[in-house]
């Protein structure tokens, strides 16, 4: 009590008098030294080489705290309203940034010889419990027909998990927990995509769009280039559910556009396909890749743009058109980037022709032919 009276009467006391504010009545001993340095020149000079030095590690701090943005989660699995579970992005996440990378619980054969509910059930004996405490939290759908009663329950649910939640991993189909939270979405509307690196063993996971904070993050469960009925058909009878991504729920009108040019871009596909059998020249072919960059871009469509890149490195290299092959290549490792991750070695190849075009595989095996590179629009 007595402490804060004296505080009082301190403040009292160097309050500015009624006539007028005098700053160097009330200024310290140390003020006033500090007010003779600032009138010397090489005070001023040492003062700015230090604010110089500020900035630059102010710069470097916030490139650091960029990497360790990308360090932070990126993502948690939340209950999400009609869609059981899923994973909403818990930051800004970058265009190409890798979401996850994992082990396969199991892989099992793509055609499976015998009965699957005996085969997924010898899969599952090889588990440790925590591991099967993961798979049996997986969601499942019911089979259409529902389960048969003549074979134990407890293994046709297991079976029923493994097919609503694995994916293809090469030549096998692989069960990955993290990644299987991931719902779908349609052509524009799914913002990652998963790809299998046999050598490592593992799935990887790249955002193939920048994803907002708090934005589901989806994949696409099937070619989305089909039209919406279709597809809509196709993921209520193998996955349960009614698409209502944001393509799905697109206005009747907007939504046969959208088909049109999914359709389109298919049909172009087909075309560009022609060039190997020689039913379109180079110069023909390249056209066809921008027509298709084009109607992705309209559509949001941007999955499969390495490969596009990669397949229009192709024919520029077959025509041997170095210009145009360097420009491709560099463009294919660029989306590669994105799609497969920069430490692919689909990168690493294309980052190989755009250095030495004239190694590429396909290297004059057609006529030359000067076809053209991406341009800068691309
Ligand atoms: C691989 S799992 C995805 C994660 C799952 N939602 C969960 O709770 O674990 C596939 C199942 O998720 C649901 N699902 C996936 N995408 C969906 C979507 N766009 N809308 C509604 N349900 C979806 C369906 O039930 C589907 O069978």
């Amino acid at each position: 009590m007595s402490s804060m009276k004296r505080r009082r009467g301190l403040r009292k006391d160097t309050k500015p008098s009624s006539k007028g504010f005098d700053p160097s009545a009330s200024k310290t001993p140390a003020l006033s030294v500090l007010s003779d340095l600032l009138r010397r020149r090489t005070v001023w000079f040492a003062l700015i080489i230090l604010a110089a030095i500020a900035s630059a590690v102010y710069y470097d701090l916030s490139v650091f705290h960029d990497e360790a943005d990308v360090r932070r989660p990126a993502f948690k699995v939340v209950d999400l309203p009609g869609k059981g579970k899923g994973v909403v992005a818990l930051r800004d996440i970058k265009q190409g940034e890798l979401l996850i990378r994992e082990e396969p619980l199991f892989l099992l054969p793509t055609q499976i010889q015998g009965s699957p509910t005996a085969t997924v059930h010898r899969a599952l004996s090889k588990l440790n419990p925590e591991q099967l405490s993961i798979f049996h939290n997986l969601s499942y759908i019911e089979p259409t027909g529902g389960f048969n009663l003549e074979e134990e329950h407890a293994h046709q649910v297991a079976l029923a998990i493994f097919q609503t939640n694995a994916v293809s991993a090469g030549g096998a189909s692989g069960l990955f927990p993290q990644m299987a939270r991931l719902n779908h979405g349609c052509a524009g509307a799914f913002t990652a995509v998963y790809s299998w690196r046999e050598r490592e063993g593992v799935i990887v996971v790249h955002a193939i769009k920048p994803i907002k904070k708090g934005e589901e993050i989806l994949t696409t469960y099937t070619n989305t280039k089909k039209p919406r009925a279709e597809r809509r058909n196709f993921l209520s009878q193998q996955y349960g559910f009614n698409c209502t991504c944001a393509v799905c729920s697109l206005p009747d009108a907007l939504s046969r556009a959208s088909d049109k040019r999914l359709a389109h871009m298919t049909e172009l596909l087909e075309k560009l396909a022609r060039w190997g059998h020689a039913n379109i020249d180079g110069e023909e072919a390249i056209e066809v890749v921008r027509k298709i960059w084009d109607v992705g871009e309209r559509e949001g469509y941007w999955s499969e743009r390495g490969r596009l890149a990669a397949d229009a490195t192709w024919v520029a290299a077959g025509h041997s058109d170095a210009v145009a092959t360097g420009e491709w290549a560099t463009l294919a490792a660029r989306w590669y980037g994105y799609e497969l991750g920069v430490d692919s070695t689909h990168v690493q190849e294309m980052q190989q022709t755009r250095d030495r075009p004239e190694t590429h595989a396909a290297w004059a095996t057609r006529d030359s032919m000067l076809v053209g590179g991406p341009g800068s629009r691309l």
